[in-house]
C-alpha cells in the first residue's frame, strides 16, 4: 500500500463518481452522500510496472469528515481536488482544500492534479475554464475537465489517475511520507468507534 490518492472536494463535485468510474468501469447513478471514506482499488501498468493505487474517495460534508481528517493526511501520497464544473461555490471551496492539504504537510513533492467534473453539463456551466487555469497555475497544480457520467471520458479519467501514478513513481525516492498498515488500521477502527458508540 504505497500509492495511497485521496480525493477531496465540496459534496455532490462527483468524488465517488470519479472513482468508482475509474475503479469500476461504469457510472454510478444513485450514488449515496460518502461518510468518513470509501476505499477504492485499481492496479495499472506504468512501464511493464504492476502498480496498485488505493484511492480513498473522502466525505464532503462536514459532519461526515471531521473526526476522520488527521487521518486522511497521515499517509496520503497524492491529491485529487475536485469541483463540479456547474457549482461556482464548489470551485470556490478549492483554495481551502488546497489549504487544508498544506495544513497537514501535503507539500510540494506530493503529487496533485484539480479536477472539473460535470463537463457533460456544458449549457449550465459556472466556471470558465480561464478562472479554473489560473487557479490551477498559481498553485503548480495541472488542471483537467471531465464527466464521470459521459463514457466517452472514461479514458480521460484514467489518464487523470495514471498522471499522478507516474508521478508517485518517479517521486519515489524523494517521497516523505511512509504508510503505515497501522495507520490503516486505527482509521478503520475508527470508523467503526464512530459509527457504534460514544467515546467518552
Ligand atoms: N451530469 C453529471 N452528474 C454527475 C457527474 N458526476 C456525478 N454526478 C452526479 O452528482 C451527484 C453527486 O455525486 P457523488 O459522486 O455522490 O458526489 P460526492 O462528491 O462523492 O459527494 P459526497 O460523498 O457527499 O462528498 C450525483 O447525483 C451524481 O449522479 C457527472 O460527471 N455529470
Ligand atoms: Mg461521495
Amino acid at each position: 500500500l504505497e500509492n495511497q490518492i485521496i480525493v477531496i472536494g465540496d459534496s455532490n463535485v462527483g468524488k465517488t463518481c470519479l472513482t468508482y468510474r475509474f475503479c469500476g468501469g461504469s457510472f454510478l447513478k444513485n450514488p449515496e452522500a460518502t461518510i468518513g471514506v470509501d476505499f477504492r482499488e485499481r492496479t495499472v501498468q506504468l512501464d511493464g510496472e504492476r502498480i496498485k493505487l488505493q484511492i480513498w474517495d473522502t466525505a464532503g460534508q462536514e459532519r461526515f469528515r471531521k473526526s476522520m481528517v488527521e487521518h486522511y493526511y497521515r499517509s496520503v501520497h497524492a491529491v485529487l481536488f475536485v469541483y463540479d464544473m456547474t457549482s461556482l461555490l464548489s470551485f470556490e471551496s478549492i483554495p481551502e482544500w488546497i489549504s487544508e492539504c498544506s495544513r497537514h504537510s501535503v507539500g510540494p513533492l506530493v503529487p496533485q492534479v484539480l479536477v472539473g467534473n460535470k463537463c457533460d453539463l456544458r449549457e449550465s456551466c459556472q466556471v470558465p475554464t480561464s478562472a479554473a487555469q489560473s487557479l490551477a497555475d498559481s498553485h503548480n497544480i495541472p488542471l483537467f475537465e471531465t464527466s464521470a457520467k459521459d463514457p466517452s471520458e472514461k479514458e480521460h479519467i484514467d489518464a487523470i489517475f495514471l498522471t499522478l501514478a507516474y508521478r508517485l513513481k518517479s517521486n519515489k525516492t524523494l517521497r516523505l511520507k511512509q504508510p503505515s498498515e497501522s495507520s490503516l488500521r486505527e482509521m478503520r477502527d475508527q470508523q467503526e468507534q464512530d459509527a457504534t458508540s460514544c467515546r467518552c
